[in-house]
């Protein structure tokens, strides 16, 4: 009996790019997927709800699942922690769901190292001007953070050639549907390999 994984999808990008937009929109059409909850030392944005949004923690609660190896991957980005908790995802994965995560480029990086058969998405905005005016639009960043996202951001879009596919978030409703053919078109191609595989181990058993 083969006992068949999910697939982990990590989408990844710079920030305002629209990861969280494209990620909600996903998740209204495609109920198969489990969204990994990030963790964060960040201080929650208005509205936003613990265990819902992140998993908002302190400095030392973050540091203690760092070394108590309990993530998968975790960057310090912008003066914050960000980071994967490993219990869930590996939890789904095993249980042969196929799990999502919405995580920044240092964190995706160590991710394709641990999870190589992963699949990788980079997100990329139509322009680095609109990417400034998603960031403002979005209200959520002091000056001094837009100018450091934005210098953060061409770092990353450098980035992008470590990814297995670069989808442009132009139009919102484009994107989410390149995205929902690739999760889709992933899974189909996995199954298939499963069936090919079942099948050479009953010829040789047979
Ligand atoms: N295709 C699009 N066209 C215009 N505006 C968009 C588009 N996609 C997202 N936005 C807007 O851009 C802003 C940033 O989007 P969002 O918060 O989803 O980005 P993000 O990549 O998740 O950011 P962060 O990494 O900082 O969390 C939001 O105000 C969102 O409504
Ligand atoms: N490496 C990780 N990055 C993460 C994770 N969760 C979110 N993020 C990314 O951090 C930035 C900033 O997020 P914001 O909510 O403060 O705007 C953004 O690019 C997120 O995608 C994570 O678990 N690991």
């Amino acid at each position: 009996m083969i006992e068949e994984k999910g697939i982990l999808f990590i989408l990844s990008g710079p920030s305002g790019v629209g990861k969280g937009t494209v990620r909600k929109s996903l998740f209204d059409k495609d109920t198969d997927l489990k969204y990994s909850i990030s963790m964060t030392t960040r201080p929650p944005r208005e509205g936003e709800v613990d265990g819902v949004d992140y998993f908002f923690k302190t400095k030392e609660e973050f540091e203690d699942m760092i070394e108590n190896n309990k993530m998968i991957e975790y960057a310090h980005y912008v003066g914050n922690y960000y980071g994967t908790p490993k219990d869930y995802v590996q939890k789904q994965l095993d249980n042969g769901n196929d799990v999502f995560l919405e995580i920044e480029v240092q964190g995706a990086l160590q991710v394709k190292e641990n999870f190589p058969e992963g699949v990788f998405v980079f997100l990329i905005p139509p322009s680095l001007e609109e990417l400034k005016d998603r960031i403002i639009s979005r209200g959520t960043e002091t000056e001094e953070k837009v100018r450091n996202r934005l210098a953060a951001a061409k770092e990353e879009i450098e980035m992008m050639d470590y990814y297995d596919y670069v989808v442009v978030n132009d139009q919102i409703d484009t994107a989410v549907q390149t995205v929902q053919s690739i999760v889709r078109s992933e899974h189909c191609k996995r199954e298939r390999v499963a069936i090919q595989y079942k099948k050479a181990l009953e010829r040789d058993e047979s």
